[in-house]
């Protein structure tokens, strides 16, 4: 059957993936039709659902640089298979069972091509670019070290086999392989999707997910050559370095700053911020791809240590931490989009945060700041629904990525299947 025939039947998809906040396992289920233009879905239940807190614990400390053995990692791997095979398991109840499932999994390295901002670009060039990025930390100093080889890599885990064998459902994994080997940083993917879900016929549109990590995707107007005029690339630390923060500066008693109100209660120190945007990251052309290697615990450490010469209190430390999320973005658009949004549409756990909301809005002056919910896309499940969308296009024989996103040499399949 061709691809466009089979799609005129609606299939029925779940969408996992655990971000970078490793908050827990977002699942969509959703129903899909079309395959591109046409493309519709219908979201069917979404929910989170939270890691077992040893296994949370043994992600961040992977996450972090922590050194395990390879019987560890196996263990890892398959700890998050079974989770999230339990995740897909829960998010059927009540519901006609899913045909197709698109697992990400949990990313715990990712490291961008030599030469981040300029994929696939290796030698000196590329290694002058990625040696500046340290400036910050001795695992900054590791993260280029092990970077000076051409291609990228990325390592997600909670094998694609394994859940299909405890699912029975057949399932596409590993889906940002493919793209790093053809020169890409496999990240961001979500954009193609972003494209043919939020484009509109008349307005240019910023989709701005904060996660852990931010990543935009600017989707022209729907008309003549919009799709060759699509930009994306990572924005920076989303959540991140708060959520680290918060949890420092509450003595682990907090993991992140409910809808910003700690942050809301201090003043952002300007001069820091601009201190901060000076850093290298910031800078480079898109397409780049970042990650809690650079933007993790060590790059914490020296936000507190540039504060000290302000003597922030610990709500001024999160309102300058907040403002640097907010700045960075703003000025990544003012710096590498052809022409500003119309409208921002925010998804990802930051939409929530309210202060970070506000202090985009006021950056951004004239350009209203909403939420993907208000145009009929759930913020809180858009990731997920996105991974369903790949794997559904994956199963058609629809790439997946976008050359200009993620700096890959061509469009690819994207994803590995699994068959019961
Ligand atoms: N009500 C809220 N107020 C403030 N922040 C919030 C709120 N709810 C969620 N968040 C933030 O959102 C984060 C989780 O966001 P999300 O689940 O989108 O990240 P992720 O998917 O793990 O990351 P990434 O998109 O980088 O992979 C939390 O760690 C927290 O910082
Ligand atoms: C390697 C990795 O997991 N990257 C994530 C991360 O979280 C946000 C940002 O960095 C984004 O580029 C990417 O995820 C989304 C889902 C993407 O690929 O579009």
């Amino acid at each position: 059957m061709h691809p466009t025939e089979q799609a005129a039947v609606p299939t029925r998809v779940i969408g996992l993936i655990s971000g970078t906040s490793v908050d827990g396992i977002d699942a969509a289920l959703v129903e899909i039709s079309g395959t591109e233009l046409d493309l519709k879905i219908e979201l069917l239940a979404g929910a989170t659902y939270p890691y077992p807190a040893e296994l949370r614990e043994r992600i961040l400390a992977v996450g972090a640089g922590v050194a395990i053995s390879m019987a560890e990692l196996a263990e890892i791997d398959d700890a998050i298979a079974i989770v999230f095979a339990q995740a897909a398991q829960n998010i059927q109840i009540g519901h006609q069972p899913a045909t197709l499932l698109g697992s990400h999994g949990q990313t715990v390295y990712h490291r961008p091509p030599a030469g981040v901002g300029k994929a696939g670009e290796a030698g000196e060039q590329g290694k002058k670019e990625t040696e500046m990025l340290t400036p910050y930390s001795a695992e900054a100093k590791r993260f280029t070290i092990a970077n000076s080889t051409p291609l990228g890599y990325s390592l997600q885990l909670g094998r694609g086999a394994l859940i299909t064998h405890l699912t029975r459902i057949t399932t596409v994994s590993n889906f940002r392989v493919a793209d790093i080997a053809i020169g890409g940083h496999g990240a961001p993917l979500v954009p193609r999707v972003d494209a043919y879900l939020l484009s509109h016929p008349q307005e240019g549109r910023c989709i701005q997910n904060i996660g852990g990590i931010g990543n935009v995707a600017y989707i022209p107007p729907r008309y003549g050559d919009w799709l060759s005029k699509i930009r994306a690339w990572d924005t920076g630390p989303g959540n991140s370095l708060l959520d680290l923060a918060v949890e420092h500066l509450s003595a682990g008693a907090k993991t992140y700053d409910e809808d910003g109100n700690w942050a809301a209660s201090g003043t952002p120190c300007d001069p820091l911020v601009e201190q901060w945007l000076n850093q290298e990251y910031f800078h480079l052309p898109p397409p780049k791809s970042t990650g809690r290697e650079l933007f993790g615990v060590a790059y914490l450490h020296q936000c507190l240590k540039d504060a000290q010469a302000y003597q922030l209190n610990a709500a001024d430390l999160l309102a300058t931490l907040t403002e640097l999320t907010a700045a960075s973005i703003v000025h990544s658009y003012r710096t590498f989009l052809p022409e500003m949004p119309q409208r921002v549409l925010l998804c990802g756990g930051g939409s929530r945060n309210l202060y970070l909301k506000r202090r985009l809005q006021l950056l951004l002056t004239s350009i209203p700041v909403w939420t993907t919910d208000e145009v009929g896309l759930s913020a809180d499940f858009k990731e997920a629904i996105a991974f369903a969308v790949l794997a559904y296009w994956r199963n058609l024989g629809i790439p997946g990525n976008l050359p200009i996103a993620t700096g890959a040499s061509q469009e690819v399949l994207l994803g590995e299947i699994y068959q019961i």
